[in-house]
């Protein structure tokens, strides 16, 4: 991570790119106000998408294997992820800047485009906020039936599935220092609703973003417990078997300028990707002993309509 800061950490999933940090030689803020000045959009309309129906069957494998697994008690959760596949017609999702810079509150926008390639979204998802020993974080995990909110604070599966999280993050963390956690509380983000538990840490021994990263990334909120290389592995099996583009799930940061290393490390969900005129809308959902395939892949609808509506596509 550069020293003084002002740098963009990008990387995919399985953090293969060993020089994640990425520093603009000019960086220049923007706001809602100001990003048309700045971005050029040289008359570029806002896309027109078409989206094909997702097909069922490969992660129906999938969820079957898992929820095998969990019923066997070799594994706890595991996050699956389904990827609906689009053509661009007509416009740029270069103009989609605009909706990620008025994303909705409890979010963080985020984006990256690179020639005629990128991805961009908004997410409810910290991994961490960084600054010195001082460490921030939450376990989001658990989504809500829109009107469903009463059910919702009694559903079983969907705590079990969001304490699992707590759980993981808690025994990641205390390992660094002294933990405290606050009680699970809700996120309501866009069309969306989520359990939210945040935690702190001040650290024992200093530690950079990176090492951070490589502490709590993957989180069983997009991963799977146990976090073992075994169990990873087949997570990337799936991944790759499911054509999951590789920014989801991954942890994408800002680092900000000057010396105090204010760093910002969100999860990239709730969001789409694109190389030339092909388009990927992902998303996942924790599988865990109570879970159900209907019930598990409207959540996964849920969350891609969530997209859809935010971004206007
Ligand atoms: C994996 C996603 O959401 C995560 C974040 C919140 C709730 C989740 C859930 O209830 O499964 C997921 O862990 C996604 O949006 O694709």
């Amino acid at each position: 991570m550069p020293a003084d800061g002002g740098a963009f950490y990008v990387n995919d999933f399985n953090l293969s790119d060993r020089a994640p940090w990425k520093k603009p030689t000019q960086l220049i803020p923007v706001s809602e106000a100001s990003l048309p000045a700045s971005a050029a959009w040289n008359g570029a309309q806002m896309p027109h998408i078409t989206w094909a129906k997702p097909a069922t069957e490969w992660f129906k494998m999938a969820f079957r294997r898992i929820r095998r697994e969990v019923l066997a008690r070799r594994l706890e959760k595991m996050v699956p992820v389904l990827t609906e596949r689009g053509t661009i017609v007509t416009g740029s999702p270069l103009r989609l800047l605009e909706k990620v810079m008025s994303a909705p509150a409890n979010t963080w926008g985020y984006a990256w485009v690179h020639g005629d390639q990128g991805f961009l979204g908004a997410t409810p998802e910290l991994l961490f906020r960084s600054q010195g020993r001082q460490v921030q974080t939450m376990a989001l995990a658990g989504t809500a039936k829109p009107g469903g909110q009463e059910a919702f604070m009694h559903d079983v599966k969907e705590i079990e599935e969001h304490e699992i999280v707590v759980r993981y993050l808690v025994d990641r963390l205390s390992g660094l220092g002294v933990v405290q956690r606050d009680l699970r509380g809700l996120c309501q983000a866009g069309t969306l609703l989520h359990f939210q538990t945040n935690l702190s840490v001040q650290l024992r021994d200093a530690a950079n973003p990176d090492q951070l990263v490589g502490e709590l990334h993957p989180t069983p909120a997009v991963g799977c417990l146990p976090r073992e290389e075994a169990w990873l592995e087949k997570l990337r099996e799936y991944r790759a078997q499911l054509k999951v583009p590789g920014f989801f799930g991954a942890p994408f940061g800002f680092v900000e300028p000057g010396s105090e290393g204010i760093c910002h490390m969100v999860v990239a969900i709730r969001g789409i990707s694109w190389a030339g005129h092909q388009a990927q809308l992902p998303s996942g959902c924790g599988i865990v002993g109570g879970s159900a395939f209907d019930h598990e892949w409207r959540e996964l609808r849920l969350k891609r309509e969530a997209v859809v509506a935010m971004l206007g596509i």
